[in-house]
């Protein structure tokens, strides 16, 4: 077994950031700016923004936060983020989920330029993905074919199985397995949390990623020896000995798994940190083409 480190490779391409940034800067005055939009106290999303900011401050990015109450409306939410279109110095925007059970994620999700959606969870950027053509791929998913690809696992030709179908992670990590590329052309299984017998697919699997978000849902019996196992699940629990304090899990029995595997990313230090990696990446991207396009109607080639 190998571990398919998110921490090493994250700094890798950090470095690879900056040096671009300092490129873009010195040719044309312009810094990349990310605008994230907070709403509420949730506190796993105050962590993962707080580290958002933080990783463009390393890279050399403006970034601001926009902190939003738990009770804005819909509406307020909305003409915010129409704020953020027209502002010409931000280049990407991001709504972090979960947002409160008032305000559909979805009618959110549509207000963002498609050209800013650094997050490319936009119907445009989603449709521009299926089809092969440039577009912000989601952040999470993004990361883990960039670490497929760095610790070059061969994936054409292999059975795929995605366990979750959520369209932040399960679904758009299905199209990028499926599509003819490198990471790709993949034979995909997508199952979710309530597919019958889910050990039936998981356990055919040569590459199988899992994002259901409960501790331990894959076991051992569950895995076919020599697979890549990659754990996309952030489970916090209260430690047993201090009681005080939470330790994380993924979703994948790590213990019990890992020798049966060839490769898997362990949790914490594996999907998560290349998530913060290929949203940072989005955003350069985004910088770069607003600065090429910036008079055109569609930002993308
Ligand atoms: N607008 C978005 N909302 C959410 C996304 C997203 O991509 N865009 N994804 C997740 C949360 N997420 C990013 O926002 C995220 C999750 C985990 C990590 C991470 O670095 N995890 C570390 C552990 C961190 C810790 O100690 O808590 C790891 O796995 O090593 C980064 C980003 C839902 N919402």
């Amino acid at each position: 077994m190998q571990l398919l480190d998110g921490k090493i490779i994250s700094e890798k391409f950090k470095i690879k950031i900056s040096e671009e940034v300092v490129a873009m800067r010195k040719n044309s005055g312009k810094q990349p700016h990310l605008a994230a939009v907070l709403v509420g106290n949730h506190g796993a999303s105050e962590t993962y923004v707080a580290s958002k900011m933080k990783n463009c401050e390393i890279v050399g990015f403006k970034s601001t936060l926009i902190k939003l109450e738990n009770k804005i409306s819909e509406e307020e939410l909305i003409k915010k983020i129409l704020e953020l279109n027209e502002n010409n110095d931000i280049d990407g925007i991001i709504v972090q989920l979960p947002l409160p059970a008032h305000i559909n994620p979805e009618k959110i999700t549509e207000c963002i330029d498609y050209r800013k959606d650094v997050d490319g969870f936009h119907p445009v950027n989603l449709g521009r993905m299926q089809r092969n053509l440039s577009s912000f791929i989601p952040a999470t998913p993004y990361g883990i074919m960039l670490m497929l690809e760095e610790y070059g696992i061969k994936t054409e030709g292999r059975h795929c199985v995605v366990v979750g179908r959520s369209n932040i992670v399960g679904l758009p990590m299905s199209i990028l397995m499926a599509r003819d590329s490198n990471p790709g052309n993949c034979t995909v299984t997508l199952c979710h949390i309530y597919t019958p017998e889910v050990k039936l697919h998981t356990s055919q699997a040569d590459i199988l990623i899992v994002a259901v978000g409960k501790r331990n849902f894959i076991t051992a019996d569950m895995v076919k020896p020599g697979a890549v196992v990659i754990d996309v699940g952030i489970n916090p629990e209260i430690s047993r000995q201090t009681k005080t304090g939470y330790k994380l899990y993924g979703d994948v029995d790590f213990d019990k798994v890992s020798s049966k595997t060839s490769w898997i990313t362990p949790v914490p230090g594996g999907v998560g940190p290349m998530t913060i990696t290929a949203l940072l990446k989005n955003t350069l991207l985004a910088a770069k083409q607003r600065l090429l396009y910036a008079d055109e109607v569609s930002l993308m080639a």
